[in-house]
């Protein structure tokens, strides 16, 4: 049910700046800004004015003047909200700010929820989900891929696309239900191939879409690069080098990493997100051996594996680290050993490792991290792990994380439908894992889903938007 009460927020970022602007949206936004407004010229009050006008005025609380403001009015429905909207620019004193809220709220309005007034251009039909997802994106983005992505989806790119799969499926329900009506003349399978082509359309799209998600959430959050490797060859070490901060503790003592260390750094424009983690050995300490489990799972969860290795000791130790590694990369991951300290290593060692028979996805490069030597060798292979080109050229690239989860179980719907008709299943069993699909591409734009779902959604936005 829709909330009918008029919410207030400060939309402006908190602290000091020169003007802050505070937002009124509902049906009683222009009443109750009217009871603390006054026009010193005109003496109109805002119910008076005409909608999309600014207004100069001041703002007061029992005779006493807090502030001189400006008003912008809106009405409904042709406001962000689709509600009759106030806004005041007042002066950007902290104290102003908190005493023209206070006052909104003893005149009749209520402080609004994180992210409640894009909840409320959903809810009001101003735009889908994902498009009042964006917003969120749009305001927190910090490069111009990011930007782009959150732009294109803020504009309604995202829905549209969802927008044509939703129209091949209901097409596809179409085509069946003809084979539906067919079926006593024995024509069943008489149009199987048209189904099975559209199918495959069908399945090639949401899997691009699905897959197109390591992208997005690399140019949204930074490449997930995570460093691995044992205790004391140099992780935390070059963490450090390459943040260009003293960020991790380093020493010469084993174990010195207890836990995930994760920064963000943009280097020439591309943002990476570094895991310095738990160097991985035998230890009988309880809390040291957590800290390898979760340098596993960030090993996992990365795009770039930085397999730290120090060139110090002798090479057979050395290749046996990079097996246990190698075991567990995917092919969709870049392995890259980084042969570090050779400033002081062994010379069989290096030259073993600039040997090696190397795969596609893997990578050597030799580096002193605590001389930052070689560094600029070891960026320049991260950066070609994710292709940044594709963004310029896919139109639509998957950036949010539950957008990807549901993608995957639209893409196994229709997998099952492929599966379903090379088994000759009838029809309607079909059309069933069509509907799942169908009801899958509702949640990403908003039309089926719960308060949960939404509350969830909106609970990480800002205060104000
Ligand atoms: N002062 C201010 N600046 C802002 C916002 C705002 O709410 N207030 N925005 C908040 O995000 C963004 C701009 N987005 C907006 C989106 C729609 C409407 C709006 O009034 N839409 C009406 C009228 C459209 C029209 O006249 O063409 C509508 O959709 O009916 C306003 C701002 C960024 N800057
Ligand atoms: N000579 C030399 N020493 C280095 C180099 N890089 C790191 N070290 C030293 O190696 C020791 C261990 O460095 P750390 O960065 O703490 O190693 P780590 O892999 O994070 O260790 P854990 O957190 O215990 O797993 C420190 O004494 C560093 O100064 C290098 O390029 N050359
Ligand atoms: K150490
Ligand atoms: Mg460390």
């Amino acid at each position: 049910m829709l909330d009918q009460s008029t919410i207030c927020a400060i939309s402006t970022s908190p602290g000091v700046g020169a003007i802050a602007v505070i937002r009124l949206s509902g049906s009683d936004a222009i009443t109750i800004a009217d009871r603390v407004y006054e026009s010193p010229k005109t003496g109109k009050s805002l119910a008076d004015q005409a909608a999309n006008t600014l207004h100069f005025g001041k703002i007061v609380s029992a005779d006493e003047t807090i502030d001189e403001v400006v008003i912008a009015l809106f009405r409904a429905p042709h406001s962000f909200t689709g509600e009759d909207i106030i806004e005041i620019s007042c002066h950007g004193s902290v104290y102003i700010q908190q005493r023209i809220l206070n006052v909104l709220v003893e005149n009749g309005a209520r402080l609004a929820l994180p992210g409640e007034f894009t909840q409320r251009a959903f809810l009001n039909g101003k735009m889908d989900l994902s498009q009042a997802e964006a917003v969120a994106d749009v305001i927190a983005s910090a490069n111009a891929a990011a930007h782009k992505l959150a732009m294109n989806q803020m504009r309604g790119g995202f829905s549209k696309e969802i927008g044509a799969l939703r129209d091949q499926l209901l097409h596809f329900t179409a085509m069946v239900e003809l084979e539906l009506d067919f079926s006593e003349e024995d024509v069943e399978f008489a149009d199987r191939t048209a189904l099975r082509k559209l199918t495959e359309q069908i399945e090639e799209l949401l899997r691009k879409l699905k897959d197109s998600f390591q992208l997005g959430n690399a140019i949204k959050n930074g490449i997930p690069v995570a460093i691995v490797g044992e205790t004391n060859v140099g992780k935390s070490t070059l963490l450090n080098a390459l943040l260009n901060e003293d960020r991790a503790i380093v020493s010469d003592i084993h174990g010195t990493t207890r836990d995930v260390i994760e920064d963000v750094v943009n280097i020439h424009g591309t943002a990476f997100r570094f895991f310095d983690t738990a160097g991985i050995r035998e230890t009988e300490d309880q809390i040291e051996t957590l800290g390898i489990e979760r340098s596993y799972s960030k090993l996992e969860q990365a795009t770039v594996v930085l397999l730290v290795v120090d060139t110090n000791n002798p090479y057979p130790l050395v290749e046996s680290r990079i097996q246990n590694i190698r075991e567990r990369i995917a092919p969709h991951q870049t392995l890259i050993i980084v042969a570090n300290k050779i400033d002081s290593g062994l010379r069989d060692t290096i030259q073993q490792i600039e040997v090696m028979e190397l795969t596609d996805n893997e990578k050597a490069v030799f580096i002193a991290a605590k001389q930052k030597e070689n560094l600029e060798e070891l960026i320049d292979y991260m950066s070609h792990s994710i292709n940044m080109e594709e963004a310029e050229q896919q139109d639509i690239i998957v950036t949010n994380a539950r957008h990807y989860e549901i993608l995957k179980n639209a893409h196994e719907a229709i997998l099952r439908v492929l599966n379903g008709l090379d088994m000759q299943i009838t029809g309607d069993f079909l059309a069933q894992d069509i509907r799942e699909c169908l009801h899958y591409l509702a949640e990403i734009t908003g039309e089926v889903g719960t308060e949960e779902v939404l509350g969830h959604i909106f609970k990480n936005f800002c205060i104000g938007k």
